[in-house]
């Protein structure tokens, strides 16, 4: 089922071209990533598709009803605010401490409801901001650079969380990420942008695309089949 079409979508900031004629689509229950370099309009995109910036020719489409759940690049939250997990939850929505359980549990960081915001690990820190987006039961969940300050381990760790999400939720997840290989080998399909759609396909289509190692380089591919070999735990030779 198609889930989101966005078609021939151009956004200019500032006076300044930020996407040309971006198309894609995204159907139910797929993992799609955008990649790309810095400003070359991965989070306007997102922000297209969330309904934060009008394109200035071309339309997003997709249903009226469709539940989104957002996972933000970080959240500041001050040192000196006392908040646990549970009352973070419930804002700015109250929320059952049942379906709290759940969406924790389901992010992979079961009971930590009554610990301070302050005092989580980076990995948890983001695996909460993940528990946040499924309270909304998201037919759609969109991850805007989810793992920056997680250290790659932290980073496959995490990429592999939204994974079982979607096999258990069967939501669509669209993200934006920097750190290639790892969400590349998370994605059914990736989306290389550069203000327009250099080149998509499968995660090995894209790496070896020409337009993709000209954005890239060479290097990706080798880490690619690296992580899909520990990510399998598939241990023939190679
Ligand atoms: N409100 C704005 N006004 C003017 N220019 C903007 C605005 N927001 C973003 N831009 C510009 O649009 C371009 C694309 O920004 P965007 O944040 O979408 O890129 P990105 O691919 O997500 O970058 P990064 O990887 O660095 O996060 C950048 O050149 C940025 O400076």
């Amino acid at each position: 089922m198609r889930m989101v079409d966005v078609n021939k979508v151009s956004v200019s900031l500032g006076g300044k071209p930020v996407l040309q004629n971006v198309s894609f689509h995204l159907d139910a229950g797929e993992i799609v990533t955008i990649v790309g370099p810095n400003g070359s309009g991965k989070s306007t995109v997102l922000r297209a598709i969330v309904g934060a910036i009008k394109p200035d020719a071309g339309q997003v489409v997709m249903p009226g009803s469709l539940r989104l759940g957002y996972v933000p690049q970080k959240l500041h939250i001050d040192q000196t605010l006392p908040i646990t997990v549970a009352r973070f939850l419930s804002l700015p929505k109250k929320r059952s401490g049942a379906k709290i359980a759940e969406a924790l549990s389901q992010a992979g960081v079961e009971g930590l409801e009554r610990q301070q915001m302050t005092s989580l690990s980076g990995g948890q820190f983001q695996r909460v901001l993940l528990a946040r987006a499924l309270l909304e039961d998201p037919q759609l969940l969109i991850l805007d650079e989810a793992t920056q300050g997680l250290d790659q381990v932290g980073s496959a760790a995490f990429y592999r969380q939204v994974e079982d999400v979607r096999a258990s939720l069967n939501c669509a997840v669209l993200m934006v990420s920097h750190e290639l290989h790892v969400v590349m080998s998370a994605s059914d399909r990736v989306i290389c942008l550069n203000g327009h759609v250099c080149c998509h396909g499968s995660p090995e289509t894209v790496a070896s695309a020409p337009e993709y190692r000209a954005l890239f380089g060479t290097g990706t591919q080798g880490a690619l089949a690296l992580y899909r070999h520990d990510h399998d735990h598939s241990h023939e030779t190679h």
